[in-house]
């Protein structure tokens, strides 16, 4: 078994869960948040300075590495911990969700995805045997199944036939899934209604996989909903199976998703949010390239240890971003990702002192408040 979970705690008010999470490049603690490098990179971070603001596991992406530079390029170069330079777990999404964000540049068979690169317009055309085959180049300790994410919002019907066309491609997945130290995840859809999520989440869970992803959610649906479907998801989810919500989340879906039994997170927001000059902070986002910080030479959040916070004021990072100074991003980026793993480790703590009700309420208390 290249990956499972083992329950340290479950926390005595929610459907909270510690965990140890063991792949074949090493355990980590759950719940966890997953930096995102889809080409390879957590952007304009070095692998040491992913590992210093906490990050364990990093995430890819098989369309993007797909196309550039190839995966036999990856292979060649011994796989893509070599390649990155990463000796942590890496898990690879299979693409399902990019090729379908491609709108009207995809067309959906029964046999699989024609797409054109957002590069080049260059036709492509990507199975759940040839997603397999790329997962397995890139050599990532989890590999995501090939599967559609139904669009928000969107008729049942649709949901119904995205749902059972994944858990098909599921199928075929799993048949062609050959690689020994990789684990492969099912991802559940069934959109924004209950019964479909009872109705993927049972087909996936009797093939029997190592984790599951929560798919088809973060796709524009109200937070409110998002949250009602965990909540009649996770009741039926087994307790010894790592559940990880794709594509979430900020802090207060963070908790959220933790108080609702999820394990494993990966989103963009942090990363994506720095290199537009914007950073969490204890009373939330604040937008450091704005005018007002031009002289103010205080840290970005004055409860940050973070490098870019025990080191340079607003002022000099606001300076930096304005200037197009690379360095600007690298600071925002070192703070965001250390801030969302200092909340992780906030919220891992109070699982284990069973106060996380109690965490939720003073954290959004104040970060909602800013
Ligand atoms: C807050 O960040 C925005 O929200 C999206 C993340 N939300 C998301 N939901 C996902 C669902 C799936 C899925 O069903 N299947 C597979 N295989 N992978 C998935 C990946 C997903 N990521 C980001 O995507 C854009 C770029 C639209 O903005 C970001």
């Amino acid at each position: 078994m290249p990956v499972k979970i083992k329950i340290e705690k479950k926390e005595k008010h929610t459907r909270a869960r510690l965990g140890k999470l063991t792949t074949p490049h090493g355990e980590v603690e759950t719940p966890i948040f997953m930096p995102v490098g889809t080409q390879a990179t957590v952007k304009t971070m070095t692998p040491e300075e992913v590992k210093e603001t906490g990050g364990r596991l990093v995430l890819s992406n098989t369309y993007h590495l797909y196309l550039r530079p190839g995966h036999d390029l990856v292979k060649e170069a011994g796989g893509l911990h070599k390649f990155m330079n990463w000796d942590g777990p890496i898990l690879t999404d299979s693409g399902g969700f990019q090729v379908f964000s491609l709108g009207p540049l995809r067309t959906i068979t029964e046999e699989g995805v024609e797409f054109r690169s957002h590069i080049d317009g260059s036709k492509h055309f990507f199975t759940p045997e040839k997603v397999m085959e790329i997962e397995q180049a890139l050599g990532a300790d989890i590999a995501m199944a090939f599967d559609e994410c139904a669009p928000y919002p969107c008729e049942k019907e649709y949901a119904v036939a995205a749902l059972e066309r994944t858990t098909r491609w599921a199928e075929r997945c799993k048949r062609v899934h050959k690689r020994e130290d990789q684990a492969l995840f099912g991802i559940i859809q069934g959109g924004v209604f209950p019964d479909l999520r009872e109705r993927s989440a049972k087909e996936l869970l009797a093939m029997d996989f190592p984790g599951y992803g929560i798919g088809g959610l973060s796709v524009g649906e109200p937070k409110e909903l998002m949250y009602e479907v965990l909540d009649q998801l996770m009741p039926i989810m087994p307790e010894d199976k790592p559940r990880y919500l794709m594509g979430v989340g900020s802090p207060d879906c963070l908790i959220e998703g933790v108080v609702r039994g999820v394990d494993m997170f990966d989103c963009v927001l942090p990363t994506r949010i720095a290199r537009n000059g914007t950073v969490f902070t204890h009373n939330g986002k604040l937008t450091v390239r704005n005018a007002e910080y031009a002289r103010d030479f205080r840290p970005m959040d004055q409860q940050c240890d973070c490098y870019a916070c025990r080191n340079y004021s607003r002022a000099y990072i606001r300076h930096l971003i304005k200037t197009d100074e690379i360095l600007g991003i690298r600071l925002t980026t070192i703070h965001n990702l250390h801030f969302i793993q200092h909340l992780m480790q906030n919220i891992r703590q109070a699982i284990r002192e069973d106060r996380l009700l109690e965490y939720r309420e003073d954290f959004l208390k104040v970060f909602n408040a800013g």
